[in-house]
């Protein structure tokens, strides 16, 4: 192994700006920022002198014959011919150099093939069946599957002889685990949980005595799910089964890195790590092809109304392809439905191209999720209705929009909300509906993310009155209604909270939508006094002009879970995070799992009057 020093030497204009230790940032013109590395050590098994190289193309990175021709030649074969700035900057200290790498890169700029590359070098010079060389632990099952897709689009093109030793074994909730040490591969991808659990397997555990590779994607996310404890268990039982000296080489990659990521990485990988950042302190962490709109509204009903009727109209009039995030499982479901109601009437149903109408969320079994993706991911138009779970890391080609029409409560979330949409190269809008009253969140989006939109336009009575039109024809929607408004009260619960933005205002916000669904100008929330006082501690005096005490049945804490996409165990696993009762309580918040790195830095004045 070759014991190479990176220094950064950049052509003019590019200047690094080395702060602690071997912490590094960068400008963000990285077409002007070259790896090179010290020419006394930087060589390769053939002698070539790695300091040479420009690492930009796909022809440079053949040329340091660092790289099998495999692995070469199918990018050449995958169309792959420049390198992304994160690329250029990452895959060779991967492959040459020992120590841990901590990387931020923006959303959708090719960070999956940056650690891909050189750990498929690595497994086909030193990879043997049934020990796993490189590891890659992802937040959710399908962005488990993702990478293994990713690595597969390689690998299709090697000779037959690799084929065995490379395809990645997955492990993740929902498939069947193999344990049998021949058939597990070089390389292996799994979430956290399924991960932990296969670790008490003594063979299986076994299989990973000679790893080299810890990567983290989506590092950030993943110690917000809660997984925290898990991942220094997984390090644990890594370290216990290891047999051999080298050295054990764990990577993160995110496209946003708070301080909780850099105590995790302090702790996991020690104080010898590189940070690279391609982000520069100053810019905004969002992509700066997407285009960003603010649709001001005045109230929640407004919000929903106006997303559900922009997403279809995208579909209908402009073949558009569009990603909607919902705050909960039961929301996404009842949006699911209106969509298809609002797109499905008329006589489209028996149109021959009909776009992918899909959903995915967290309670969906595996075979729905894989099928939803694989759907939304082949057609060139359509609608994905989801949760949180698809925020991070999924890839899917040409999304023309993003909208969103509830407060994300993680500002990170937002920036990766939108990064579904202009992904390499591309560009794309993402549209945010957003209350008088959620003032607090834009201000928090702009100051602490530096967030810019670049249109902010009223939700005009003009779009209104066309929405409410195009709502009027369609069916009763009221089916599923009641639990998506159960979970909406308990989800601006929390947004309340986190934000400062007083409850009254979205119970306010929230009756009259539901009585504009049910058509009903003096319905009231079906809910009981148990969930009124219990759950969202609404004083009973005030819970009478909100809620009919028609339902008096007695919810469970855990029952009330499984009306929000953060239940207890999340769910299928993916979904869980703040709600996570596992995690500690810290006397602020009973719902909190430790996600203050990332909340907005300004604590809002609280106060224990519920009207306040
Ligand atoms: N060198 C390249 N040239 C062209 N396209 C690329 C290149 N590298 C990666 N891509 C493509 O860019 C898209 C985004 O890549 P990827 O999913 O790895 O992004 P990411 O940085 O991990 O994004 P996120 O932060 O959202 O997870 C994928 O479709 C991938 O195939």
């Amino acid at each position: 192994m070759l014991a190479l020093k990176p220094i950064w030497k950049p052509r003019t204009g590019f200047r690094p700006v080395v702060s602690v230790g071997n912490i590094l940032t960068h400008r963000s013109n990285f077409s002007s920022g070259i790896v090179r590395y010290n020419s006394v050590a930087a060589t390769t098994s053939k002698d070539v002198d790695l300091s040479a190289f420009k690492i930009e193309t796909v022809k440079d990175l053949a040329q340091t014959g660092v790289f099998d021709k495999s692995i070469t030649d199918s990018l050449s074969k995958e169309k792959f011919t420049q390198l992304t700035p994160v690329q250029q900057q990452v895959i060779l200290p991967i492959v040459t150099h020992d120590k841990g790498l901590v990387c931020r890169a923006k959303t959708g700029t090719g960070k999956t093939l940056a650690f891909a590359l050189p750990t498929l070098q690595d497994s086909i010079k030193h990879g043997r069946l049934g020990k796993v060389r490189t590891l890659v632990i992802a937040p959710t099952r399908d962005l488990a599957l993702q990478i293994e897709n990713e690595y597969l689009r390689l690998i299709k093109h090697m000779p037959v002889k690799y084929k065995k030793l490379l395809t990645p074994t997955v492990h993740i909730g929902g498939k069947r685990t193999i344990f049998n040490s021949k058939r597990i591969s070089s390389i292996a991808i799994a979430t956290p949980g399924r991960l932990n659990d296969n670790l008490n397997n003594e063979m299986f555990k076994e299989a990973f005595d000679s790893l080299r590779y810890r990567i983290y994607d989506e590092g950030d996310r993943l110690l917000d799910q809660g997984f925290e404890r898990e991942l220094y268990e997984i390090n644990e039982k890594l370290r216990e089964s290891r047999t051999v000296d080298s050295n054990l080489v764990p990577l993160l990659f995110s496209a946003t890195v708070n301080d909780r990521v850099h105590n995790f990485a302090l702790k996991s990988i020690g104080r010898n790590y590189d940070f690279i950042n391609t982000v520069n302190e100053n810019e905004p962490e969002a992509h700066e092809n997407i285009e960003q709109i603010l649709v001001k509204t005045d109230g929640i009903d407004e919000s929903f109304k106006g997303a559900l009727c922009f997403s279809v109209k995208t579909i209908t009039e402009s073949n558009g392809k569009v990603i909607v995030f919902l705050p909960t499982i039961n929301a996404a479901n009842w949006f699911f439905s209106a969509v298809k109601e609002a797109y499905f009437s008329g006589d489209r149903r028996k149109s021959r191209n009909r776009p992918a109408i899909v959903l995915l969320h967290g309670k969906k079994t595996q075979s729905a999720r894989e099928i939803a993706v694989s759907k939304f991911r082949t057609n060139a138009t359509g609608i994905l209705v989801t949760t949180d779970v698809a925020a991070r890391g999924l890839d899917f080609k040409d999304v023309s929009h993003v909208v969103q029409m509830t407060p994300s409560m993680s500002l990170s979330d937002y920036i990766h909300k939108i990064g579904r949409t202009a992904r390499a190269g591309a560009h794309g809008q993402a549209i945010l509906y957003s209350t008088r009253s959620e003032e607090k969140y834009v201000n928090a989006l702009e100051k602490e993310k530096g967030i810019k939109f670049s249109h902010v336009v009223q939700y005009s009575d003009q779009a209104k009155e066309e929405d409410e039109v195009f709502f009027e024809q369609l069916g009763d929607l009221s089916p599923e209604f009641q639990d998506c408004i159960r979970s909406l009260l308990s989800y601006y619960k929390q947004v309340s909270s986190v934000f400062g933005i007083p409850f009254r205002k979205y119970l306010d916000s929230l009756l009259v939508y539901y009585r504009s669904i049910l058509n009903d100008s003096s319905a009231k929330f079906p809910f009981g006094r148990k969930f009124s006082l219990g759950i969202l501690s609404i004083p009973d005096r005030v819970a009478s002009s909100y809620f009919s005490d028609g339902d008096r049945q007695f919810r469970s804490r855990d029952n009330f879970n499984q009306f929000t996409s953060y239940n207890k165990y999340g769910g299928r696993g993916d979904d869980r995070n703040r709600y996570d009762s596992r995690n500690k309580f810290d006397g602020r918040n009973k719902f909190d799992n430790g996600r203050r790195f990332d909340r907005p830095k300004k604590t809002f004045k609280r106060s224990n009057r519920f009207d306040d």
